[in-house]
């Protein structure tokens, strides 16, 4: 797989996210992420539409519960045709696993959320008391997606090369919490820009509200291609 600029489609609306899609030339080879905002108020047939466009899908949905419903979710989603879906690698070895096996025989990617990037070291042991370090847990949890059949993981792209070196140089490291130099960090803790995450051998970056917000999304996107590309 090339390694893609992801854009995060997190839109109230269906009709500002098709305005914002069609400020692109009809040939842009878009990856597009779906998350929970807009799959709770518009569920697969928005998906669907959107693939039948031919645009390149990231189904970001964090699953999180018991092996048996993961697993159930998952050979659903399997039949959706998308390049990639998201659990949370906290959900356990067992419901990675499932995960996977629902998965079986599609051509879905599994990526394991490990650390939220919206979530920094005091968050993590005041929050959640977890008494490791960030960077620990994040290798941690990376590792455990990878013993239990995950294809990658959604990590900030600071951590890559930790991840890359306790798992596997083509375990798939996909970094959202990314920031050009001049845009604002919002609710983001762990960020890198584009040229950062490249250098650190991020296979793939998820940008959201620097492009959607931007005030010509198809410039904000082509700007971001370029300092990624470089
Ligand atoms: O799974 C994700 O995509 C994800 C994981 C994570 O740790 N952090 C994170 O920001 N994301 C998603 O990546 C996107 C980032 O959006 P912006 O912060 O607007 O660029 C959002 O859609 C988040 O849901």
């Amino acid at each position: 797989m090339n390694k893609p600029v992801i854009v995060a489609l997190d839109f109230a609306d269906d009709f500002e996210c098709i305005n914002f899609l069609n400020q692109f030339p009809k040939d842009e080879k878009l990856f597009l992420k779906i998350g929970l905002e807009m799959f709770c108020q518009f569920g697969y047939p928005f998906v669907k539409s959107l693939r039948d466009r031919g645009y390149n899908f990231f189904l970001d949905l964090k699953l999180h519960d018991i092996p048996n419903t993961v697993k159930r979710t998952c050979e659903m989603i399997a039949k959706w045709d998308v390049q990639m879906l998201t659990v949370h690698a906290s959900g356990g070895a067992e419901m990675i696993a499932a995960a996977k096996a629902g998965l079986d025989g599609s051509v879905t990617k599994l990526l394991a959320v490990t650390q939220l990037t919206s979530l920094g070291q005091t968050e993590l042991a005041h929050e959640l008391q977890v008494p490791l370090k960030s960077q620990d847990y994040v290798t941690h949890l990376a590792k455990l997606a990878y013993d239990n059949g995950a294809d990658g993981v959604i990590s900030s792209a600071l951590e890559v090369p930790m991840i890359k070196e306790v798992t596997s140089s083509d375990f798939l490291c996909v970094t959202p919490g990314i920031r050009p130099k001049s845009a604002q960090v919002g609710d983001q803790k762990r960020v890198a820009t584009p040229a950062q995450a490249r250098s650190l051998g991020s296979d793939g970056i998820v940008v959201g509200r620097p492009i959607t917000q931007a005030s010509n999304g198809y410039q904000a996107y082509m700007n971001i291609c370029e300092e990624w590309n470089k």
